[in-house]
């Protein structure tokens, strides 16, 4: 693997069934970088994250992440590796009944023995970062959506990842909450020398702090580059997804190993 690349993904396919879900794919994420991925919904894109995450595995192609390849591990070496990524995804919630500080602070508690004063430190640094230390012991019922997704991006970062996986980190949040989501999605990119890969539909957003994009759809690559070169993509599946346009040639049926008639019970005479 080049060294400058932390992800590298070479010819990943990946099928659920006869549903071909990814067919295909190359993707890199070079050191130090935030990589953007988007497309249609249903293009694979949450389905690539939990590949590289290790969680899935592709039935063809590679994965290396810092060299080594997520298909090839055991258990052991993919939990270690796995402690090595930060994690915001749609469904991250926070636990309910721990106060912010002890939200951000259980995956510390979960993988460490540390001495109670330096967990103080290493939590309220992160607090700090998203700009939350003084909601410290607020629970997640007394903090507003945006609140609570800093409180959860302290938690992605607390062990320090090489690599941050974001799924739609924006869902839901009012505008100024995305975009201080997304600042901070670049600044701790950069502060902590990570490299991050954001799924997301917020076309705006993340191409002000992307470095690269990649648009996905029919299970490939349909478009890559700066997000200059993305807007001026000639594909016309790119440049629907971009204007967000229900017209054009992204499908609008999921497949269907049937027609329509023969799901009706329909006699069809040729
Ligand atoms: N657990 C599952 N079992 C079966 N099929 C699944 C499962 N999860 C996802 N799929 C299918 O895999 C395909 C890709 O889904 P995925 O969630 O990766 O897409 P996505 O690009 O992230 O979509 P969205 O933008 O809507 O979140 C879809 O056709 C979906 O129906």
């Amino acid at each position: 693997m080049a060294e400058e690349n932390l992800v590298e993904i070479r010819g990943l396919h990946f099928a659920r069934g006869e549903h071909v879900v990814l067919d295909g794919i190359d993707l890199h994420v070079p050191r130090g970088a935030v990589v953007a991925v988007m497309g249609a919904s249903g293009g694979g894109k949450t389905t690539l994250l939990n590949l590289v995450a290790g969680s899935l595995q592709g039935q063809r192609g590679q994965v290396l992440v810092a060299g080594k390849d997520t298909t090839s591990l055991t258990r052991a070496e993919l939990y270690r590796l796995r402690q090595q990524m930060g994690m915001l995804f749609q469904h991250s919630a926070l636990f309910t009944d721990l106060s912010a500080f002890e939200n951000v602070a259980f995956p510390l508690r979960r993988h460490f023995r540390l001495p109670e004063s330096l967990l103080q430190k290493l939590v309220l640094m992160k607090l700090e970062a998203v700009g939350l230390r003084g909601a410290a012991q607020l629970m997640p019922a007394e903090l507003s959506g945006g609140m609570a997704r800093r409180v959860a991006l302290a938690r992605a970062v607390i062990m320090d990842p090489l690599l941050i996986l974001y799924d739609e980190p924006f869902t839901g949040l009012d505008p100024i909450s995305v975009g201080i989501i997304a600042s901070l999605i670049r600044r701790l990119n950069d502060a902590l020398g990570a490299s991050s890969i954001l799924v997301s539909h917020d076309v705006k957003e993340t191409f002000a702090i992307a470095d690269y994009g990649y648009i996905l759809g029919g299970g490939k690559v349909i478009a890559e580059g700066s997000p200059d070169a993305l807007r001026s993509s000639k594909s016309p599946m790119a440049q629907q997804f971009l204007q967000g346009s229900p017209e054009g040639p992204v499908p609008f049926h999921y497949p269907a190993a049937t027609t329509f008639a023969q799901d009706l019970g329909l006699q069809v005479n040729k």
